[in-house]
């Protein structure tokens, strides 16, 4: 909705149109580019659907898997000239979060992850979080950094939360929150925490907009809105 009143306020853009559950995708099929943000369920159907008929995809929907984004590559290849965008999170801040724990990740022997969020949320761990670990994991594996210390033989199951590329993930989620991630590092007697904080919705529409203005320009996948910013 956000996005609907930022692209229909723009004046280098037109709204084609906004597309809830129950409506038809052809209301879509005038439009150059196509905003996603609905539900894991159903954003591969709708990226197919995008992508068959040659329309860009910019995506703020999350729960995309290696396996997924393996399914994206491979429509985009079947369809070439048409381009999709998958940025787990479009909130500046956020994405520069992400980068600064990607940076300190090689220095500390130790990092987790912690993200909060509403209850209405479908996925766990959060798409951010998700990219937040992978990214950490690539600079570790990078720098020769083995995995974080853990003696834990005796658990809970999930009480270390989930693994993602060895990095633990922990989920929380609590009435009144929106989203919120802290990134905690340490080793040599000092601890990092990275914590960054959506303090509300609009957050994500300049990212959003920043990806429709440059889909054309970016061939293929896209993963991750740090490859339109000059970090
Ligand atoms: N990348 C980013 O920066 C951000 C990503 N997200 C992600 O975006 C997704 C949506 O989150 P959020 O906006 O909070 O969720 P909301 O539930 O607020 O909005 C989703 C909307 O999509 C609708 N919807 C559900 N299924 C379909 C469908 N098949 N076709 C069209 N519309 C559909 C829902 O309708 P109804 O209400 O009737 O179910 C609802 O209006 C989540 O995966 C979330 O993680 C969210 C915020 C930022
Ligand atoms: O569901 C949400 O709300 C959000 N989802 C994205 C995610 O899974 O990372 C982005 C942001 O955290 C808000």
């Amino acid at each position: 909705m956000e996005v609907c009143k930022a692209v229909h306020a723009a004046e280098d853009m037109e709204l084609v149109a906004a597309v809830d559950k129950d409506d038809s995708l052809e209301l879509l099929a005038p439009a150059e580019v196509v905003v996603d943000f609905t539900h894991p369920d159903v954003v591969m159907g709708n990226l197919e659907w995008c992508v068959s008929r040659g329309i860009h995809a910019v995506v703020g929907t999350t729960g995309f898997d290696p396996g997924r984004l393996e399914r994206v590559r491979e429509m985009v290849a079947r369809h070439p000239g048409t381009n999709v965008l998958i940025a787990p999170n479009f909130g500046i801040a956020a994405v520069l979060m992400m980068h600064f724990a990607q940076q300190a990740a090689k220095y500390f022997e130790s990092v987790e992850i912690v993200e909060l969020h509403h209850p209405q949320k479908a996925d766990a761990p959060s798409g951010t979080a998700r990219r937040t670990a992978e990214l950490i994991a690539e600079a570790r594996r990078k720098a020769g950094v083995g995995p974080s210390p853990d003696a834990t033989t005796q658990e809970i199951d999930g009480a270390r939360g989930a693994d993602v590329e060895g990095i633990r993930v922990h989920a929380v989620r609590i009435s009144a929150l929106i989203a919120h991630q802290e990134v905690i590092l340490g080793g040599g007697g000092e601890t990092l925490t990275i914590r960054h904080d959506t303090m509300n919705r609009a957050s994500f529409v300049p990212g959003a907009l920043l990806g429709v203005r440059r889909i054309r320009d970016v061939p293929g996948l896209t993963y991750g809105l740090e490859a339109l910013l000059d970090l």
